[in-house]
């Protein structure tokens, strides 16, 4: 579930008198996500979503990420668009946590991935790396390749009760993943979701009854790093069967489409697969690490940190950019 703080009627109603939106009609707690407090909230003005922000947000932060998204939709993305109060201001407070409402957005996530998904996910996503271009702010990558190892050391003491020899394992594969990794100023770098797995993205059937993105969410991960990561994210949280099995399918229709939009420069090709190996390894050590230090009957939701073991397998022994799509 994913309401942890409780908004009163009347703390609410004190909080919209801040906003130009009319009369409230319906306000109910969404269960789904993990991070923050998320409510649907439907006024006289339409449908929106009121988000709390929790302990694991860093209240410093939340200008870039409702920056971008305001960014991002003002180019025609979408994508939430954060919606400021009388005074001009989107980010607020309510309930003792920082709050901002954004727009709400059509759609279903796709529960079952099928290909048909995949082209639609890479144009989508390589609209948002160029409607980001221009954006003023920047954020680095917290859980880049230099918040690998730090995670990992986090782990130590607990990793190998999840499976014997994994500390080394992924010891090891840290190590060829930096001495991989490009160099500075080697690949395109911007402004990048670095989150965008199935339960971000919204799809509803075009008049061709194809699946087409209709919201892309979530973007309290983005930061301002190599666009291609971005893709290797995509790879990794995509293109995998639930019997762990890499569908060569998806990654090329991924890829393809996102080629058409953005081309992949030859350099990014290249570098694909050890970007896919850093991703696959960031989510096995986020997962790992929440593995380890969640205390049991704690209401945040652990995923399995050796999905991304088998992940980072496969791309450790994938080879060429081809073998995965590109
Ligand atoms: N702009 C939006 N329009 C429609 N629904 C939304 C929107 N934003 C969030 N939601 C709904 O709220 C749910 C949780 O949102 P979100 O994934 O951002 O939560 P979170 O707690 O920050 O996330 P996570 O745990 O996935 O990092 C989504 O699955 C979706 O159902
Ligand atoms: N997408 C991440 C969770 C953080 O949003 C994961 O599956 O591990």
């Amino acid at each position: 579930m994913a309401v942890y703080t409780e908004v009163s009627d009347e703390a609410l109603r004190t909080f919209l008198a801040d906003y130009a939106l009319g009369e409230l009609l319906a306000f109910r707690g969404i269960a789904e996500g993990v991070e923050n407090s998320n409510y649907a909230l439907k006024t006289e003005a339409g449908d929106f979503i009121l988000t709390l922000y929790e302990k694991r947000v860093d209240p410093a932060e939340l200008p870039y990420f409702l920056g971008l998204m305001d960014h991002l939709a003002g180019r025609g993305l979408a994508c939430p668009t954060p919606v400021a109060g009388r005074d001009g201001a989107a980010l607020r407070s309510l309930a003792g946590r920082p709050a901002a409402i954004v727009t709400f957005l059509p759609g279903v996530w796709p529960r079952r991935v099928r290909p048909e998904h995949c082209a639609p996910l890479g144009r989508a996503l390589a609209e948002l790396h160029v409607a980001g271009d221009g954006f003023a702010m920047a954020r680095p990558n917290a859980l880049g390749p230099a918040g690998w190892a730090p995670l990992l050391d986090g782990c130590r003491a607990r990793g190998d009760e999840v499976q014997p020899g994994l500390v080394a394992e992924l010891d090891a594969a840290l190590a060829g993943i930096l001495a991989a990794w490009p160099r500075k100023g080697a690949l395109h770098r911007g402004q990048i979701h670095a989150d965008l797995f199935p339960d971000n993205v919204f799809f509803l059937p075009g008049a061709d009854a194809r699946p087409r993105v209709s919201g892309l969410i979530d973007f309290y991960f983005a930061c301002t790093d190599l666009l291609a990561y971005d893709v290797a994210v995509c790879l990794n949280a995509w293109c995998f069967e639930p019997d762990y099995a890499f569908n060569v399918t998806k990654a090329r229709a991924l890829v393809s489409a996102y080629d058409a939009v953005r081309p992949l420069s030859p350099a990014e090709r290249t570098a694909l697969p050890v970007l896919c190996r850093g991703a696959a390894l960031r989510f096995l050590l986020t997962r790992l690490y929440d593995w380890t230090h969640t205390p049991p009957g704690a209401l945040v939701t652990r995923k399995d940190p050796l999905e991304y073991l088998r992940k980072l397998r496969f791309f450790g022994q994938a080879g060429s950019a081809a073998a995965i799509g590109a």
